[in-house]
């Protein structure tokens, strides 16, 4: 494949982020240094020539064909530049949630390229361990996830709006993370589950003797998170009386303990939570609407998990693999068993998603976790619908019902690739690249 001209070479070297120029036929022309150092090949020519798909996301077809918004398709077939969010793997196959603006290029005899200039948002393994790690690649996850990001950077203050169990304790984990507060403290607290008469001592301390009952001085969550971040779960449930006191500490960072005379400053950055309608309570008078505006700088709402069902297999085979790590089995879902979490509607979100994991794994022989061992409840209108077979399926990539048929395949013939292949009319050989591809080889 020809060569850029230095000087065009030199012209997307300049560029700071990854930067990739694919033809029609979805084939790196170029790339600049940051793209190459992304994707671990230093070397030239081991890039040109190849396909996008296969370095961005490990994929031998084009993302398109896994369900995804391609930029590709987008700009090949309407001229028009268009931006998506995508999640890529780097060459040690961790994910990366990235922003890509793909750009028309013409080319010096009127050809059409894709110029791709890639945005990282967030590494999706930053976070310190595995029960942290934020999993998910569907638009409405990857577009809270940027908002997140965007939000980490500010310093400013982050209200995180979303049903219980969709992850906001997580994702405040994450701001704090991505934040230039991370090597600091993170310090929670759930306002729900704290007393009023308790709440003053909690987030400010008190001193010795402060009131009846107290024994020696304590330092408060205020104090504790100096420099670092303070998580308010639950913020909605904060008494009035105490909203007031909370507002002037988030106004001017200083604060007494509870029986103290001296004035104590903290550097303390809040991420609150809540599942309430925060500005209906303000118009009720339940919630100040000072406070509001002050934690609610930023607003990121998280998405139910009705609303990413796309990322439902992933999670779930995350989460199974978290819940059963160490013992000693390997447990999978079979494939009627991620049709019907596909279909379910998950009003406890992720925790319920980790809740029927958890029993079905106590419930599962040999391993294999089928729809009966989900015991979920009957969908209301069961069964294939006039439309056909497709319609009965869930919303999930093709990617991710590719993995879960190969897994129930292999486990169902113990491993034995020819009985696999014939089970799905193909070859030997394509069952041995779809085993790579999908690490189960
Ligand atoms: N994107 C995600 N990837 C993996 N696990 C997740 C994700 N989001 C949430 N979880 C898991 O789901 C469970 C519930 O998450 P979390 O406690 O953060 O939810 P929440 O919205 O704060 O709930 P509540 O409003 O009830 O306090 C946890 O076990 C968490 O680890």
């Amino acid at each position: 494949m020809p060569r850029l001209p230095v000087f065009m070479q030199s012209l997307i070297d300049a560029q700071e982020n990854p930067f990739v120029l694919i033809d029609a036929e979805y084939r790196i022309v170029a790339a600049n240094r940051a793209y190459r150092a992304s994707y671990g090949i230093e070397d030239e020519e081991q890039l040109i020539g190849r396909c996008c798909h296969e370095v961005s996301h490990h994929l031998d077809s084009p993302c398109h064909a896994h369900g995804e918004d391609c930029p590709h398709q987008q700009v090949f077939q309407t001229g028009v530049a268009h931006q998506v969010l995508h999640t890529h793997y780097d060459h040690q196959g961790r994910a990366e949630h990235v922003r890509i603006k793909g750009h028309v290029i013409e080319g010096p005899a009127g050809e059409r390229y894709l110029g791709e200039a890639i945005f990282p948002l967030a590494m999706a393994q930053d976070m310190d361990c595995e029960e942290m790690r934020l999993i998910g690649r569907s638009p409405a996850f990857l577009h809270a996830i940027e908002r997140l990001s965007q939000a980490a950077a500010s310093g400013a203050s982050v209200l995180l709006l979303g049903e219980s169990g969709v992850g906001k304790e997580l994702a405040a984990h994450f701001v704090h993370a991505q934040s230039p507060r991370a090597g600091r403290g993170f310090l929670a607290v759930d306002c729900a589950s704290i007393s009023e008469a308790l709440f003053e001592s909690e987030i400010f301390g008190h001193e010795r003797g402060a009131f009846t009952g107290c024994i020696g001085r304590k330092q408060g969550l205020f104090e504790l998170a100096d420099g670092g971040t303070l998580f308010l779960d639950e913020v909605g449930e904060i008494p009035l009386a105490m909203q007031a006191k909370l507002l002037r500490v988030l106004e001017t960072g200083e604060f007494r303990r509870v029986g103290g005379r001296e004035i104590l400053r903290a550097d303390v950055r809040v991420v609150a939570a809540t599942n309430r309608d925060l500005r209906q309570m303000v118009s009720e008078g339940r919630f100040r609407e000072d406070l509001y505006y002050r934690l609610a700088c930023i607003t990121v709402p998280l998405p139910s998990l009705r609303e990413r069902r796309s990322d439902i297999p992933a999670l779930a085979e995350a989460l199974l693999a978290r819940l059963t790590a160490g013992s000693g089995r390997r447990y999978y879902l079979t494939g009627d068993a991620l049709v019907s979490l596909g279909r379910h509607d998950f009003p406890g979100n992720i925790r319920e998603l980790r809740n029927i994991l958890q029993r079905a794994a106590a419930l599962a022989r040999n391993g294999a976790i089928g729809a009966e061992d989900l015991d979920l409840p009957m969908p209301a209108a069961a069964g294939p619908t006039p439309q056909g077979v497709v319609a009965s399926l869930p919303a999930m990539p093709l990617r991710e019902m590719e993995l879960a048929a190969l897994q129930e395949l292999l486990a169902r013939f113990e491993g034995n690739r020819r009985q696999v292949a014939d089970a799905l009319g193909v070859s030997e050989r394509t069952v041995y690249r779809k085993l790579r591809q999908y690490k189960l080889a």
